[in-house]
């Protein structure tokens, strides 16, 4: 139980009702999770506006509101009117419990791809320095070896704080994160107070959320302007990938000192050496305190990049190079992510989680370098996203694959055929004959596994871990590596890789 008056100091706001002397048993954002004693805080949505549901609120025992415009309360309410409603929540979250961020060295990555296997590694190398890690992502959150459910890529700003509050009470010494464009823009983490901000690259995804390039660019941004303040006393940093033509930008908002990587001459930490295999790529890692190789078990040329910001982080941190590669090198996957579906066939069939124009040239690029025969890609674009990238991924899917499959990913709300037709004006800038459309996600990787000859490749692309579809509003289960592997078994392939 906290008392209003000591959450309110970081925000600016006028007492419309009631006394500051309110005790709050809880905060929420949405009504249905209030309980008695609780403050609600209305949040206009992009759906629906929020303080329509302060009557329910209120019905479930709210003692406090939070609202953006002056609305009806009974007697004994409190009542707090602000201008923003999300920023509001993020401080009184960040106030209530505690300003955890403060007590633990707090990670932020952010970037358009690379993330979450980005802070996995991370995360396996502060663990093998033998500190204990808090995770927050895309695939799941953790704390220590307690693995949580993730909802959110990075969690609403009462839920983020709840987290790391819970992890400082574990004694959690570093928390990992991914910070995505949606919750720098909805200031989901503006009272997270970070140490260390991680940039991966940026290319185009989420232009159904923000206006243009400029504007996504600029939510990356918030992050790392936000190392220059604060009340950490320790010495604050950001990685920076200088091969992304953005980097200039964050380097320039940024008050803290930078460290690159990179493939080319001018970065700090560099990649010499670099050797692409089916199960691992190989090599040297080239940075000012000196050179070793690593021999990774996660492929692609990417892999590299997201190893590098690691190296960087493990590397700033003070952890010995042997540590380093020793974690590196132990990482024998994250799940969705280049997963290889091995029942013993002939031909490799791999799920991976790539949903943007840029993930999927990458993905393609490196299964294209590993495969003597041909490379047959199944892949969707998910419904209520950005529409603009639709049809550059067709475009790349072709471009980069011998055959396509277009089909399903989440169609959400949207005509599963609707979006498809989206994406073909892309893929006929490079093929009419080589591709075909199974809106059946099932069916489509039946079929690609059928066409599938010895050498080839099949790459399940989009959904990676995911292990449910979104049709309409129901959430089915769908897991692509196990619809692989049983169409696999039905051939009679029935070696176990689980
Ligand atoms: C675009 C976006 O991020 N939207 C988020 C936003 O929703 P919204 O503004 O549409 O909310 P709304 O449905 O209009 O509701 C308004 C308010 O009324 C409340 N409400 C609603 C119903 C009710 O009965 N009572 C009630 O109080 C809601 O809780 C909410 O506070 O605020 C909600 C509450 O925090 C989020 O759940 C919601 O995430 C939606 C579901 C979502 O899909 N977000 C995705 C796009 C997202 O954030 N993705 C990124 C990763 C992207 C990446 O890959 O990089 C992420 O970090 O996960
Ligand atoms: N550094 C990278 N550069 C480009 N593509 C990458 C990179 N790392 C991974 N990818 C591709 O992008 C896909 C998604 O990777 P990952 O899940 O690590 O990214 P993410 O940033 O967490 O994505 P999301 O925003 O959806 O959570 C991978 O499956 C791979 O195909
Ligand atoms: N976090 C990303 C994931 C997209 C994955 C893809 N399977 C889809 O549903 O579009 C997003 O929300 O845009
Ligand atoms: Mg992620």
């Amino acid at each position: 139980m906290k008392e209003l008056q000591k959450l309110v100091h970081k925000l600016s706001f006028q007492l419309l009702q009631g006394s500051l002397n309110q005790y709050v048993k809880g905060i929420h954002y949405d009504s249905r999770q209030i309980k008695e004693g609780y403050l609600f805080v209305a949040i206009e949505g992009f759906r629906v506006d929020g303080h329509r549901f302060i009557p329910d609120a209120l019905e479930r025992g709210a003692v406090a509101l939070v609202v953006e415009k002056p609305v009806a309360v009974p007697e004994g309410v409190t009542c707090l009117l602000v201008k923003d409603s999300r920023r509001a929540l993020s401080a009184l979250s960040a106030a209530y419990f505690d300003y955890p961020s403060r007590h633990l060295n707090l990670i932020g990555v952010t970037g358009t791809n690379g993330k979450t296997t980005t802070t996995h590694l991370i995360e396996a190398i502060l663990q093998q320095a033998g500190e204990k890690v808090g995770l927050l992502g895309t695939i799941v959150n953790r704390i220590g070896d307690r693995e949580l459910p993730a909802v959110h890529t990075t969690p609403e700003s009462l839920d983020l704080q709840a987290l790391l509050a819970q992890m400082v009470e574990e004694e959690v010494a570093y928390a990992v994160m991914e910070v995505s464009s949606h919750a720098l823009a909805l200031d989901r983490t503006v009272d997270c107070e970070y140490d260390v901000g991680v940039f991966t690259n940026l290319s185009q995804d989420h232009l159904d959320f923000h206006q243009n390039m400029q504007e996504y660019l600029k939510a990356k941004g918030k992050l790392f302007a936000s190392l220059g303040s604060g009340v950490k006393k320790r010495k604050k940093y950001a990685v920076i990938n200088a091969d992304d033509p953005q980097s200039a930008y964050l380097r320039q908002i940024t008050s803290v000192p930078v460290v690159t990587y990179g493939l080319r001459e001018e970065s700090d930490v560099q990649a010499k050496n670099i050797d692409v295999g089916t199960k691992g790529v190989r090599f040297q890692v080239v940075s000012p305190s000196g050179e070793f190789p690593l021999n990774l078990k996660l492929t692609g040329k990417f892999t590299v990049y997201n190893a590098l910001a690691a190296v960087a982080v493990g590397m700033q941190e003070g952890i010995p190079e042997e540590e380093i590669k020793q974690a590196l090198e132990g990482v024998t996957g994250v799940a969705g992510r280049f997963e290889l579906v091995d029942c013993g066939q002939e031909f490799a069939v791999v799920v991976d989680y790539a949903h943007t124009p840029d993930g999927l040239k990458n993905l393609l690029e490196t299964a294209r370098e590993m495969t003597k025969g041909r490379i047959i890609t199944v892949f969707g674009c998910g419904g209520d996203r950005d529409r603009g990238k639709r049809p550059l991924m067709g475009e790349v899917a072709a471009r980069y694959s011998d055959f396509c499959i277009v089909t399903s990913d989440n169609p959400r709300s949207e005509e599963p055929e609707a979006i498809i037709q989206d994406i073909i004006p892309g893929v006929e800038k490079i093929t009419r004959e080589n591709y075909k459309i199974i809106v059946d996600r099932y069916q489509a990787i039946r079929e690609a596994i059928a066409m599938a000859r010895r050498d080839d490749m099949v790459i399940i692309a989009g959904k990676g871990h995911e292990t449910y579809q979104i049709i309409q509003d129901k959430i089915l289960p769908f897991d692509d590596r196990k619809v692989a592997r049983e169409i696999l078994r039905g051939y009679g392939y029935d070696s176990d890789d689980v």
